[in-house]
């Protein structure tokens, strides 16, 4: 994407992570953006070492050119990408609050006192949070919606598949989505919600939205949401096949939130109508 505006300055924190590599990587295409710093946390090995090659745009950018684990002082910041995990997430927050800047967050697992946190800090900044960056769930959360609305007496489980190394169960997805049938069903989820089943469990209650998480190997994040009647059976699938598409979101995202007014968005700001 090619603009005359100067580029938006990003700050990336969890730089380090799976996620923030994959976001650094995907700035490197864009020359509308720029990594003006690439956090990671006090005592990371990372710390002080060289970035990976970046776009020229980027250079001469305060805090340019290493992994820091505090952007430099003076240094100008836009948004702020969080892909730190609950560990970072509190403390991305509190960066972006103190610089002004908007924050795009794609931590799952947070608690309901980070959620509220979100919700006073959007009185003053840009925030966007999502459990997933890909357009192609964004869209898919519409049409869990809409076929639980149209099939209220189905049955609906949600499975969902991660690599060894994921921390949260279910993931972030698959609570949106979950959120997002019971929506379309017009009730809480937390009244509705069961996760896994196991021994002498009864009959299914009508009702459920049943959560399964499994977890192997390098598996990227798979999600289906199944409605089952009898004689039939309605699947909706998203495989994602590399974090890329998930940092090209998050830098959509980005495109959005800066220089936006303060607000919560999310995914359908950025998906458009
Ligand atoms: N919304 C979406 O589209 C997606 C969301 N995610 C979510 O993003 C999060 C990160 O996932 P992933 O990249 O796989 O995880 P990683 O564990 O690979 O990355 C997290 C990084 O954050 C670092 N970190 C932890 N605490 C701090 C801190 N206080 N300051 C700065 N850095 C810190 C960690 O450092 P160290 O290892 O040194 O502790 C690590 O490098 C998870 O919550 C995951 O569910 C993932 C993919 C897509
Ligand atoms: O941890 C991951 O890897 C992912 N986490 C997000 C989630 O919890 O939904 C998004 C994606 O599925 C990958």
């Amino acid at each position: 994407m090619t603009t005359d505006a100067a580029p938006i300055r990003l700050a990336v924190y969890g730089a380090g992570g799976r996620m923030g590599q994959a976001v650094l990587r995907a700035a490197q295409d864009c020359a509308d953006v720029c990594i003006a710093a690439a956090l990671v946390r006090a005592g990371s090995g990372l710390a002080g070492t060289p970035l990976p090659p970046l776009p020229p745009l980027s250079a001469g950018a305060a805090g340019e050119g290493e992994f820091v684990i505090a952007p430099p002082a003076g240094t100008l910041l836009e948004v702020v990408i969080d892909f730190s995990g609950v560990q970072g997430f509190d403390a991305a927050l509190a960066l972006a609050l103190q610089h002004r800047a908007a924050l795009v967050s794609g931590t799952t697992g947070l608690d309901a006192a980070q959620h509220v946190a979100l919700d006073r800090a959007a009185e003053q900044i840009p925030v966007l949070w999502a459990s997933n960056f890909s357009l192609g769930v964004a869209l898919m959360q519409r049409f869990a919606r809409m076929a639980a609305k149209v099939l209220p007496d189905w049955d609906c489980e949600i499975v969902e598949m991660h690599h060894r190394r994921k921390r949260d169960a279910p993931s972030g997805t698959a609570l949106s989505l979950g959120e997002a049938v019971a929506q379309g069903r017009g009730v809480g989820l937390a009244e509705v919600a069961v996760h896994g089943r196991s021994g002498l469990t009864g009959a299914r209650p009508a009702g459920q939205i049943g959560f399964h998480a499994l977890r192997g190997g390098d598996v990227i994040g798979d999600h289906t949401v199944l409605f089952a009647s009898d004689d039939e059976r309605l699947e909706l699938t998203h495989r994602a096949a590399s974090r890329d598409l998930f940092a090209r979101g998050a830098l959509r995202a980005a495109r959005r939130l800066a220089r936006a007014q303060p607000g919560r968005y999310g995914m359908d700001d950025v998906l458009g109508e």
